[in-house]
Parts: C-alpha cells; sequence; structure tokens
C-alpha cells in the first residue's frame, strides 16, 4: 500500500497554484448528464472521488473525454441505464448527486447509499423530504436508494438543517421540473453558486444562490455549454495552513481570496501574516503563533473541512485552545495520532481542548479520513525527524499531487509503496 515518508522541519516557501473545487466538481460533474448535448468542464481535479464519479457515469452510458488537462467533455445522449452500480460509487459522497439528476431528467433514479469520509452518521433524511416533496417515491433496500415519479412538481421546501449536499441535489432535481420551487434555509458555500451557476449555463433558471433561499423556475430542457469550476478552498487553505505549520511563506494561485475569509482572519488571530492579492494569497508565519478558539459553522464560518489542519496549527501555538466541531460528530480521529506526535489534545464532546506545545516529532501514523489526513501530513512536516503517513488512499480523494505541490514549495516528501522505496528517501534525504 502506498504511503507517504516525510522529513519535517523544512520552512515550506513559494507558491502553489490551486486547483478545481472538488466539492464544486461533484455537484457539476452530475449536473453534467441532465443534458443530451456536449458539455466541457474545465479546471476538473483530478483527484481519486472525481474519476469515480466519471467513472459512474461513463458506466450508465454517457460519454466522458478527457480533452486535455483537468478538462473534461461529457455527452449524455447515450444514457441506457438510470441504475448507478460501479462497485465504487457507494465509496464517494457525491454518488447521491446521481440520484438527484437522474430523478430530474429521467424522473428515475436508483444509486447505492452514499459513503464518503466516516465523519459521522450522515443522513440523508432532508435530500428524501426535498425528492419527496417535489412528487417522487422513495425507496431504499438493499443499500440503493430507488427514487421515481410521474412527474415533479416544483415544492417549497424548508430544510430543516443547512446542507451542502440537499441543496445541491434539490437543485439538480427541481431544475425541470414543472413550476416552481423554493428552497429555504439552504446552504451558502461556494460550490452551491458554481453548481447553480453551471445549471444556469446550461439553461436552467436559479435565483439566490448564496443566499439562505434558493428560487427555481423549472425549463423544459437543458443545453451543452462550456464551465470553469472555482478554485478549491479546502485545497487553498491546507497550503495556507501549511505555512502556518512550518513557519513558512507560501503564496497560494488561482484563488478567490473572498472564499478564504475565515481562514485569513484566524491565521491573522494567531499571529501569522495574510497578504490578500486578486487572485492569490500569501501567508507568512509567525515565529510565536498566538493560541485561539475555533467553532466549524456553515459558510461562511469556519468550514468543517479545515477543522483538523487548524487544529494541528493551534496545537504548535502558545497557550490554550479550543476548536468545536459543530457539523460532524466524529471529527477528530485525528487527535490520538497527534498525540502521539507530542500534541497535548483532549477530545470532550465536540470540543477539542488543546495545550500548545513547541515542537512535534515525528512518528508512525495512519490518515483516518481525507481531511484528518491532509492535517496529519501538515504536522509531519512542521516535526522534527521522520514521518510514515499510512492509507494515504483517503488523502488523494481530494488533493491533486498533493506530494508534487508540497515538493515545489521546498517540502522532503516522497509517495512510496514498499519498504525499500522508504529506505531510499530516508538514504536520499540523509
Ligand atoms: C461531497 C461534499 O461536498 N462533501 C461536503 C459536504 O458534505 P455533505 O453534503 O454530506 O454535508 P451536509 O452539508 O449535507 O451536512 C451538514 C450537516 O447536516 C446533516 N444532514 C445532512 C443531510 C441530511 O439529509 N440530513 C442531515 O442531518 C449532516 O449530518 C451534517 O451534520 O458538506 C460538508 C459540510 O460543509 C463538507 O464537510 C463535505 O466535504
Ligand atoms: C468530508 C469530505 O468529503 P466527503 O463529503 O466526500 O466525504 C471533504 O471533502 O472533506
Amino acid at each position: 500500500m502506498e504511503q507517504y515518508v516525510i522529513k519535517g522541519g523544512v520552512r515550506l516557501q513559494g507558491e502553489v497554484s490551486i486547483g478545481g473545487a472538488k466539492n464544486a466538481a461533484l455537484g457539476i460533474l452530475a449536473a453534467a448528464i441532465m443534458t443530451d448535448e456536449t458539455v466541457t468542464i474545465e479546471n476538473v481535479p483530478n483527484v481519486r472521488d472525481i474519476r469515480v464519479l466519471l467513472q459512474a457515469i461513463e458506466g450508465i452510458g454517457a460519454k466522458v473525454t478527457y480533452v486535455y488537462n483537468n478538462s473534461v467533455q461529457i455527452n449524455s445522449g447515450s444514457i441506457s441505464d438510470i441504475n448507478v452500480d460501479y462497485e465504487y460509487i457507494k465509496k464517494i459522497r457525491a454518488s447521491y448527486y446521481l440520484l438527484g439528476a437522474l430523478l430530474g431528467k429521467y424522473k428515475e433514479s436508483q444509486v447505492a447509499l452514499p459513503g464518503g469520509c466516516n465523519i459521522g452518521s450522515r443522513p440523508i433524511d432532508q435530500h428524501i423530504k426535498g425528492f419527496k416533496a417535489l412528487g417522487a417515491e422513495v425507496d431504499i433496500s438493499y443499500g440503493k436508494i430507488h427514487t421515481k415519479a410521474e412527474k415533479l412538481v416544483g415544492s417549497h421546501i424548508y430544510f430543516d438543517v443547512v446542507t451542502v449536499g440537499a441543496t445541491i441535489n434539490l437543485m439538480l432535481a427541481s431544475c425541470m421540473a414543472e413550476g416552481d420551487t423554493i428552497l429555504e434555509n439552504a446552504a451558502k458555500e461556494p460550490h452551491i453558486v458554481d453548481v447553480a451557476n453551471f445549471l444556469n449555463a446550461m439553461g436552467a433558471n436559479i435565483k439566490g444562490a448564496g443566499t439562505d433561499v434558493i428560487r427555481i423556475k423549472g425549463v423544459s430542457r437543458l443545453h451543452g455549454t462550456t464551465y470553469s469550476i472555482i478554485p478549491d478552498q479546502i485545497e487553498a487553505g491546507t497550503f495556507m495552513f501549511a505555512a502556518a505549520a512550518t513557519k513558512g511563506d507560501i503564496t497560494v494561485r488561482d484563488v478567490i481570496p473572498k472564499h478564504l475569509e475565515s481562514l485569513s482572519a484566524k491565521l491573522l488571530e494567531i499571529g501569522c501574516q495574510v497578504i490578500e492579492g486578486d487572485d492569490s494569497v500569501r501567508v507568512i508565519g509567525s515565529e510565536e503563533l498566538k493560541s485561539t478558539n475555533v467553532k466549524t459553522l456553515p459558510y461562511p464560518g469556519f468550514p468543517t473541512d479545515m477543522q483538523p489542519q487548524m487544529a494541528v496549527v493551534l496545537a504548535l501555538a502558545n497557550g490554550s485552545s479550543m476548536v468545536t466541531e459543530s457539523i460532524f460528530e466524529n471529527r477528530f480521529k485525528y487527535v490520538d495520532e497527534l498525540n502521539r506526535m507530542g500534541s497535548k489534545i483532549k477530545v470532550e464532546g465536540n470540543t477539542a481542548y488543546i495545550e500548545g506545545v513547541s515542537g512535534f516529532t515525528g512518528a508512525q501514523l495512519a490518515a483516518p479520513d481525507l481531511r484528518a489526513g491532509a492535517a496529519l501530513v501538515l504536522a509531519a512536516l512542521a516535526a522534527e525527524g521522520i514521518s510514515e503517513i499510512e492509507d494515504i488512499e483517503y488523502i488523494q480523494r481530494g488533493y491533486e499531487d498533493f506530494e508534487g505541490k508540497l515538493r515545489s514549495l521546498g517540502a522532503l516528501i516522497e509517495r512510496v509503496d514498499s519498504e525499500r522505496d522508504v529506505q531510499k528517501f530516508k538514504l536520499k534525504i540523509g
């Protein structure tokens, strides 16, 4: 199995270009199947979850062509099946977007119950409530969800919790329904706006995305388009926090600084310098990080997908900090690993109590999920000595060429798949 070997202690420096947003791309690729015309999507991140979704889309009969780097063309005129039976699809969260997209287009869909990172119970009751409100019957059996409707009719749907997945899924399912749909208490993440903009570029009529009320007027058909996905807020944030963890100086390029404001604010609070450009953000780490408290919240609050990376940085700050996770109940699985590197963190309920330490030491680690895995990489980069991180397939779900980008900033990191390669890396770096 592949793993990362990392020799820590290098201050990361330089510029890194950020790719397209995974969580926008997942919604947009699913939306692309809703027209029979060709859709070209640019800035698609080449990460594991995206490859799985594209294979599932091919599996139901659509034609997927990789045009050039990070650009994909999808033609769904040849879709022959509404049953998504690709074995890996159940492992990813976004499999549920095919449920909404196929239902919206063909009035029927069947997809394996979604997986994704094991960070809590992750119910999908709000998706189901929404599909039913549009007139669909929803049945769950043998690990699959089946939806079917005679016709879909617009409805007024109030989400009981702010949910990214259900907000996107209901935009997909309702954009070709008869009449108007109103989504209330909708999520406001940049990827919600991106999916809505993409659907509108295909001829949908969606207004209000980015606010908590989204109004959708059903249209009879969608058409082809060319669209470029927004930059990944979480990939950018991970590199910004890598600068803080390693006392480095990193400029993330090709980003939308507005989407990074909650992260920039916390970095400033703990003593880092943050310099915003038009499409870049430079973070200069501080010799003396200050403690602070953080609570994860829906956008524009501090994102749960950055919570583990933030905790790593606070574990290296002077004094006591608190990190409260308010979105998912099981997102502290990296804490035991981090404590083995010398951090002092105690978890009680949904809060991690952190006593800052002056440094970490390298250790044998395993990535428990995608962002926790990325956070352990940051910790290893900051640590004295060598760390080996297993289960990096989680990290590959959401970061394109993570090790290559880190190496370009000076990191001593190698992706290896045998003990011999580990030894070779150790010899090389001395
Ligand atoms: C593929 C993707 O885009 N994943 C992101 C998406 O996940 P995902 O779409 O699964 O997360 P949601 O925004 O839906 O979940 C937010 C909260 O709502 C709850 N909930 C959700 C749906 C539902 O029907 N019922 C319900 O109770 C969840 O358990 C959670 O507590 O948003 C999360 C929150 O920003 C991010 O961490 C994930 O990276
Ligand atoms: C939790 C994440 O992804 P998913 O919802 O696909 O598990 C993530 O991107 O951090």
